[in-house]
């Protein structure tokens, strides 16, 4: 999978990720209106707006974009049905060949490891037969559990060649309160990103590894560091736009291939109608506004990188 990313990233000349994590609130009234028509205001209502809003968005989108990142808590917050929206989304992406990276953050004790990797990325064996549950192609570990509550990822992910994208270095402001501490005089960061690099030895596709880190962008110094650290691993960037990343600050993401790392942003592409830049578009063109954005940021990540060679 991390070849058919790099593949697309190259096709499309779009290193971003299109993350779905639709609110209920950033979901035009017009298409809330319909679904609660349909379905009542209920958990069903909720879900079948949350899949319309994400059809539309990825029929606007999906020819520019090698990638989404469908966020599941914006799906379990509406419980069984939510879930149902996920995989349709899943599901949907998939079939319009879109990369899906499916924003989980998992991570537990070895046997429980097991089971989210089997179900999400993997198959779940039920007497003779075998399902895959979610089928994301990537997902988002937490490896704060240390190797045995990782490794049961890495397997799943050599057998069905999938991939991961491992925490190193979160996005939000107080990601420093543990990441950044200390231990024998080197943040933790560094030490988690040594260990991707480490883990991702051994998982390598044809140029990179499937093994990749989670690094914010709001964090453009530490994502210097660690690019140098994990030269091998895709970078996952999320934190661009509503959380005030730019292109400018994402140009130490990449190698000097101009591949490496592929940005998220999720509110300012799936909310652009709500921007002043993009008011004209209109609430009922929605999707037109995302599709707007897309092709902005993927100028602005290309001009930040044309800047610099
Ligand atoms: O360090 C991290 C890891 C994950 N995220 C997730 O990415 C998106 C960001 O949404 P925006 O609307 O573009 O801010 C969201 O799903 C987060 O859970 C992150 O922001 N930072």
């Amino acid at each position: 999978m991390i070849n058919k990313l790099t593949e697309k990233i190259r096709k499309t000349h779009a290193p971003i990720v299109v993350g779905l994590d639709p609110m209920l609130n950033y979901i035009p009234k017009h298409i809330q209106d319909a679904a609660f028509k349909e379905c009542g205001e209920t958990l069903e209502g909720a879900a079948e707006a949350v899949w319309q809003f994400n059809k539309a968005i990825v029929d606007a989108t999906h020819d520019l974009i090698p990638a989404v990142k469908p966020q599941i808590a914006m799906y379990e917050q509406f419980g069984i049905p939510g879930l149902m929206a996920f995989k349709k989304t899943v599901d949907y992406c998939k079939e319009k060949d879109l990369v899906v990276i499916g924003d989980i953050k998992r991570g537990d004790i070895g046997s429980t490891s097991a089971a989210y990797a089997a179900g999400h990325i993997g198959r779940v064996q039920v007497g003779s037969k075998e399902y895959a549950g979610f089928d994301e192609d990537f997902v988002t570990v937490n490896p704060y559990l240390g190797s045995d509550g990782v490794n049961p990822f890495i397997d799943v992910c050599k057998k069905e060649k999938k991939g991961l994208f491992i925490l190193v270095k979160t996005s939000n402001p107080s990601s420093g309160e543990f990441q950044d501490q200390l231990v024998n005089g080197r943040p933790l960061y560094e030490l988690v990103g040594e260990k991707v690099a480490e883990w991702g030895q051994e998982c390598m596709g044809d140029s990179y590894s499937y093994i990749g880190a989670v690094v914010g962008a709001t964090y453009p110094e530490m994502g210097k560091i660690l690019r140098r650290i994990m030269p091998k691993a895709y970078i996952l960037v999320p934190g661009y736009g509503a959380q005030g990343g730019q292109g400018k600050d994402l140009v130490h993401f990449f190698n000097e291939d101009g591949l490496g790392a592929i940005v998220n942003s999720s509110r300012g592409i799936i909310a652009a109608y709500k921007q002043e830049k993009y008011a004209e578009i209109g609430e009922a063109n929605f999707a037109d506004a995302s599709r707007r954005a897309v092709e902005d940021m993927i100028a602005d990540i290309d001009g930040a990188l044309k800047a610099v060679k």
